[in-house]
């Protein structure tokens, strides 16, 4: 059989999973929205979100036009998606691992954006072939020739080898099919040399236990073999393998080249990490594939129920999460104004939302999160080093002897007229500029930054500064020591532990005051006046009063509008259910993210 392995990569929104159904549909396949709704995992958020979360691949028949009319050669392809967003950069990076050649989308509309770049890199990098596909040319705004130009000079790829294609009008589609067959290399592993395959997605199944997404390098595995892992030794027997069409389809082995499924009785997703080697123990290979690193959370941020009988529920919940997401940590946290929750980690803050809407949805859990923090490195006084994610654990400055926070590398693509507010907005996050590309009319610029600096309004800041051209993306790259304090927050004079935020000095005080406003501003007013207030080290550096309440907030309704009125109570009785009373005071989920809050 004749394969082709490709995937298909593309900034958010180029319009890759419309795309895909063409080509899907025009192999005589169910399109992939069609397709996620009868078979593996239907990510409800995942379709809502138009985002794409987990690799799926699928497995497809092409036969060759032939001129002669007695049928041409036939090939297999196996398509595998890739997630579309930066927290799962890794992810996409083993995905292209398991391919020889891409389609490079770029919207012909918007051009050559931030992650098209990257993942043209990373494509690069993997030594794939690229075929160049400028897409949405049905669009009136569309300017193909400018976006094949774009690639050109941006990425290196030739301009004349770009198809102009629409995934809407399945112009083009054709041929992009005879350009995989054409341009792809078949792949090359030796089917008798010893198994080597690349494990590059998982998910868990209720029956069989955690299912292994892989591309088999070399040799050959088959029912009953017994493999192994090489990140962590573990050995495993094959019950049950095959290849997606596009759901399971049972088969009997998968050998060099192929792309399928196996089953081998895991039960715990952390055995089968993204980009970990599988090899067979009667026949091993000497070195795993290169590569493996083991996912790691850099977000970290608490989840606590807002009905304290809820906690036993948010356990269960959150480990039927962990069994399909190993991407994902958790461990128990004791907050003294929030009581028994769990401290979590996440790849980003997507990821982040991602889970606590999950859970609040599937699992019908009303939680309050705390604002996200990344991890820090401290040296104390006498020597001892740690690290915590915990703001509410972060020491004062006296006791510690440095700091040091992960910095990213960023770069930024926009058009030329939005370049100075942009440089303005990284200077204030305390970004260095590494450099800066000018590309036709649009600028690349590289920055260094402080990652912390971006966790909270960064991205939607970039946004309505550029007027939604800008695009970003990011790696982390190294630790860097830093002036960084904790500020606490005290509500009604007592410290509110889930509410301290890790900042850098020069920003403390503009910082606590924006969290007392906003705080003030959304906890409900009570019978007295509150006093809300920011303080480093014991010290108040900002105050704010939510004032005492007066009227009854009905008697606003003056007249009698009984519609009005309801609404009110309905209005007031929903915000209710994301409320935490702290002593005294019922404190709501805004206040815990005060800190997120965009305005300035
Ligand atoms: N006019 C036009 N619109 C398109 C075309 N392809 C996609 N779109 C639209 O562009 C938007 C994004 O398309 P998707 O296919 O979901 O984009 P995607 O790249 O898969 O998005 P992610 O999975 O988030 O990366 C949708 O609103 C589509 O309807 C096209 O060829 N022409």
């Amino acid at each position: 059989m004749k394969f082709r392995n490709f995937s298909i990569i593309a900034h958010v929104d180029h319009g890759k999973s419309t795309l895909a159904d063409r080509i899907l549909e025009s192999l005589g396949a169910m399109g992939e929205r069609d397709k996620r709704e009868q078979t593996l995992d239907t990510l409800e958020l995942e379709r809502e979100r138009g985002i794409t979360i987990k690799s799926t691949p699928v497995r497809l028949n092409y036969t060759r036009p032939d001129s002669s009319g007695h049928g041409g050669e036939e090939y297999v392809f196996n398509l595998i998606d890739t997630p579309g967003h930066v927290d799962f950069g890794y992810e996409v990076s083993r995905s292209l691992a398991a391919c020889e050649g891409v389609l490079l989308l770029v919207d012909a509309s918007q051009g050559v954006e931030a992650q098209t770049i990257v993942n043209a890199y990373l494509a690069i990098d993997s030594n794939l072939t690229i075929i160049p596909v400028v897409n949405k040319i049905d669009l009136p705004a569309a300017d193909p020739e400018g976006a094949a130009q774009e690639l050109e000079e941006i990425v290196g790829i030739p301009a004349e080898d770009a198809i102009f294609a629409s995934g809407k009008t399945g112009a083009g589609v054709a041929e992009i099919l005879e350009a995989i067959v054409e341009r792809i290399p078949a792949p090359s592993g030796d089917p008798e040399a010893p198994l080597k395959a690349l494990i590059f997605d998982s998910i868990y199944d209720a029956y069989q236990g955690v299912l292994l997404f892989v591309r088999v390098l070399e040799g050959r595995v088959g029912l009953k073999d017994k493999i192994n892992l090489f990140s962590n030794g573990k050995n495993f027997e094959v019950d049950r393998l095959g290849t997606f069409s596009p759901g399971l389809i049972v088969g009997k082995t998968l050998e060099a080249g192929e792309v399928g499924w196996i089953a081998a009785g895991i039960r715990d997703i952390q055995d089968a990490q993204v980009g970990d080697t599988i090899t067979r123990t009667d026949f091993p290979t000497l070195e795993p594939f290169p590569g493996f690193k083991p996912a790691q959370p850099v977000v970290f941020s608490g989840l606590f129920p807002t009905d304290t009988e809820d906690y036993r529920k948010l356990r269960e919940a959150l480990e039927r999460l962990k069994l399909n997401d190993a991407a994902f940590s958790f461990e128990p946290e004791t907050s003294e104004a929030l009581g028994f929750g769990f401290r979590c980690g996440f790849l980003g803050l997507l990821h982040a939302e991602i889970v606590q809407e999950r859970l609040e949805r599937e699992f019908d859990l009303d939680l309050i999160a705390t604002a996200p923090a990344v991890i820090y490195r401290i040296t104390m006084n006498d020597g001892e080093v740690f690290q915590t994610q915990n703001p509410a654990q972060f020491p004062t400055r006296d006791r510690m002897e440095k700091v040091e926070e992960p910095y990213i590398r960023m770069s930024v693509m926009l058009p030329e007229e939005h370049v100075g507010a942009v440089m303005q907005l990284l200077q204030e996050r305390r970004g260095s500029m590494v450099t800066m590309n000018y590309i036709g009319k649009r600028v690349e610029l590289i920055y260094q930054v402080p990652f912390a600096e971006i966790l909270y309004d960064f991205h939607d800041r970039l946004k309505s500064i550029s007027r939604g051209y800008a695009s970003m993306d990011y790696e982390i790259i190294d630790y860097r020591e830093g002036d960084l304090r904790k500020v606490d927050i005290y509500v009604n004079n007592e410290i509110v532990d889930a509410l301290a935020v890790v900042v850098h000095e020069d920003k403390a005080y503009s910082l606590g005051r924006k969290i007392v406003d906003k705080m003030s501003e959304v906890i409900p007013r009570q019978m007295w006046a509150v006093p809300v207030q920011a303080a480093i080290g014991g010290k108040i550096i900002a105050r704010a009063t939510v004032k005492a309440y007066r009227k009854d907030v009905l008697a606003k309704c003056y007249g009698g509008d009984i519609s009005r009125k309801k609404k009110l109570l309905n209005k007031q009785k929903k915000g209710k259910a994301r409320m935490k009373q702290i002593g005294t005071v019922e404190v709501p989920q805004e206040a815990f993210l005060a800190v997120l809050s965009t305005e300035d």
